[in-house]
């Protein structure tokens, strides 16, 4: 075991579903963690994947060796708090340097009550899980000079259900209503405000990133916020320019309520936007299937081509669940496809103005090749409101 830590480290184990025994040392909160293990090939942004709300219930492992290594600031979250059920990485560095960092990331992890583990091959348990797919696991930590017990460990990674069939927006979504008009963070300045808003945009909150609220901000957007579980009606009530729809964790399958009230809110033929879980949303919606995938896209380097110009984009992307093109109905043209595998990354309605997109074009962290479709989404309310 390699030192991570000056002083002594507690043992902790990583157990799969299947069996599969990793040993390391704990570097976050003592006690234990189940949720669906998944890897994340991200190279920085470790504390915008721990506070993204659509890995909730996931364990995340980063392919990248050496996380921790920029400290924990106050800025770089996408949510209040950590939403991943746990963190695997190879190495913590010992010191973590960088001028705005307040906090390292194991006592973050500690504060924030989420256990994690280092000292893993992760590089061993990414090409398993590309394999046999995503799969149930725990952490399980010990105390110091004691190991943990390799069968409660199995036990625990047994014991998780699986994330198809979970309706898990419901779960994270914020409890009432709240407006956001702070723009995108600018070096040295802080957040900026939208001071005369130029569109109003309901937002339907299954998980939301704050980047992305910033973004549409940034954009001269006023944005409601509202749970999860609200009507069609409910938004109607706020006289929107726009709808959007925000991406989650969980089974996109089980959300009725929100595929009920996004089917409403197109026929009327509101401008409506949707980001991943959105994305999912929206072809429910419009009579399309969803599907689980094997391991997903987790990582901020998947080439995404936009077929109308031919482009290919370097993008940022969080999904196991996935559309499946085949059961796309008439009204739906096809926008974007992933390089990688071939499935779908984004389509448009034609008969009515909405379209969504399976990665995530404000990022954070990654690229922001695909940026432009908020301004689409811009266009579109721009357009509407000139009819
Ligand atoms: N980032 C997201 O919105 C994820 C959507 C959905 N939970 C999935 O895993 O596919």
């Amino acid at each position: 075991m390699p030192p991570f830590f000056s002083g002594p480290s507690v043992p902790a184990i990583l157990a799969l579903a299947d069996g599969t025994i990793f040993k390391g040392v704990s570097i976050g909160a003592a006690g234990h963690t189940t949720g669906e293990v998944v890897f994340n090939t991200s190279i920085t942004g470790y504390q915008e994947i721990l506070t993204d709300p659509s890995y909730s219930r996931q364990v995340v492992t980063l392919t990248y060796p050496h996380i921790g290594n920029y400290g924990i600031n106050a800025e770089d979250v996408e949510a209040a708090k950590v939403h991943a059920a746990g963190l695997i990485i190879r190495d913590l560095p010992l010191l973590a340097s960088n001028f705005r960092s307040t906090q390292s990331l194991s006592d973050y992890l500690k504060a924030e009550n989420v256990v994690a583990i280092a000292g893993i091959d992760t590089r061993k348990l990414t090409r398993l899980l590309r394999e046999k797919g995503a799969q149930g696991g725990a952490i399980l930590t010990g105390t110091l000079g004691n190991e943990p017990s390799v069968a409660q460990a199995v036990e625990l990674a047994r014991s998780f259900p699986g994330l198809a069939g979970m309706d898990l927006a419901k779960v994270v979504t914020t409890k009432a209503p709240y407006e956001f008009t702070e723009t995108e963070w600018q070096l040295g300045e802080g957040y900026g405000k939208v001071e005369s808003p130029r569109f109003h945009v309901v937002a339907f909150d299954y998980g939301v990133k704050r980047n992305i609220l910033r973004m549409l901000a940034a954009r001269g957007c006023k944005v409601t916020v509202l749970p999860a579980q609200s009507t069609a009606a409910d938004a109607l009530a706020l006289n929107p320019d726009g709808i959007f729809l925000a991406n989650g964790p969980g089974d996109p399958e089980p959300c009725d309520y929100a595929i009920a009230a996004t089917r409403e809110l197109m026929a009327k033929k509101i401008p409506t936007f949707g980001i991943c879980l959105g994305h999912q949303i929206m072809a429910l919606a419009s009579g399309a299937k969803t599907l689980k995938m094997k391991f997903g896209h987790h990582g901020a380097n998947h080439p995404v081509q936009d077929l109308d110009s031919k482009q290919v984009l370097i993008t940022s992307q969080n999904h196991g669940f996935a559309v499946d093109a085949a059961t796309l109905p008439e009204n739906c043209r096809v926008t974007h496809v992933s390089l990688f595998d071939g499935s779908l990354q984004g389509f448009a309605r034609t008969d009515t103005p909405a379209f969504c997109f399976q990665g995530h074009p404000e990022a954070s962290p990654g690229p922001t090749d695909v940026s432009y479709l908020f301004d689409r989404f811009i266009s579109m309310m721009e357009a509407a409101e000139k009819k």
